[in-house]
């Protein structure tokens, strides 16, 4: 049976974010994930989760000076000591929210630089995050991002991310497939979840190609949620969509799952 987490990025977005807890408890869930804790001290968000009985399973490292372009500092050469002065604190924020996954975001590649050097940075740099994570239990999973959403990010192909991961070489480090982008950029689903199977830790959901609830579109959940219990994924499936109306309106999908 798949393990739902509401992410709070992109859901119950009519509420101000630390409303948005006790909205998620009360549509049953019993998880959250999103983008960013570091807007506010951990002990407010510890205390959200503790008081709508809720666990967190995922939050990104920051994403840097968005007004710059910037979407993930791991990648950026030059940029080294930020990016690991975030991974510390991705880590006291981890413990202090008792959250077993971070998604290191890598960053955006602009036009004309040289991929690869940006690809060492991030091996570098996640290759730290795993050693000073691992002795916490805590896991990293990479996302690819497609060019819809953000250009130019470091990986745009779970082939590709795969390859990064595997040249880390870490037990803690994994892929996160957003079946969103997936979609997008590979395709060919159901043999992209059999190729990867054991390789990935964590995966988000969005209908194609509009990114709202995953009953609509072109992809088939109910199928690809299936499979996933065939191929014994026992991780967290984040809801990072934008609902069509209300988020409460459209959660029809979920009920059979929580
Ligand atoms: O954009 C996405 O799909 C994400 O999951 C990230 O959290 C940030 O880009
Ligand atoms: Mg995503």
């Amino acid at each position: 049976m798949p393990k739902f987490a509401a992410n709070l990025t992109t859901m119950f977005t009519e509420y101000p974010f630390l409303e948005r807890f006790k909205a998620a408890a009360q549509a049953g869930f019993r998880a959250v994930e999103f983008l960013s804790p570091f807007e506010y001290p951990a002990s407010v968000l510890k205390q959200e989760l503790d008081n709508h009985g809720l666990q967190l399973v995922l939050f990104n490292t920051t994403v840097g000076n968005t007004a710059k372009g910037e979407w993930g500092l791991n990648a950026l050469p030059g940029r080294e000591s930020d990016a690991r002065a975030n991974i510390d604190l991705a880590l006291e924020y981890a413990l202090a929210l008792n959250c077993q996954t971070i998604h290191v975001m890598a960053g955006v590649v602009p036009e004309g630089q040289q991929q690869y050097l940006y690809e060492q940075v991030q091996v570098d740099n996640v290759r730290y995050a795993a050693d000073k994570y691992a002795p916490h239990n805590i896991s990293i999973v990479l996302e690819a991002l497609s060019d819809v959403v953000k250009p130019n990010y470091l990986y745009a192909s779970q082939y590709h991310t795969l390859k990064l991961v595997k040249r880390i070489n870490r037990p803690n480090v994994s892929v996160q497939i957003d079946l969103f982008h997936a979609q997008i950029v590979d395709g060919n689903l159901t043999h992209l979840l059999q190729n990867l199977n054991g390789h990935f830790g964590h995966i988000q959901v969005a209908s194609v190609p509009d990114r709202h609830e995953p009953d609509d579109g072109e992809v088939n959940f109910t199928y690809l949620f299936n499979l996933l219990d065939q191929l014994g994924y026992s991780g967290w499936i984040g809801c990072e969509y934008i609902p069509k109306n209300t988020t409460k309106a459209g959660l029809n999908w979920i009920k059979p799952y929580l």
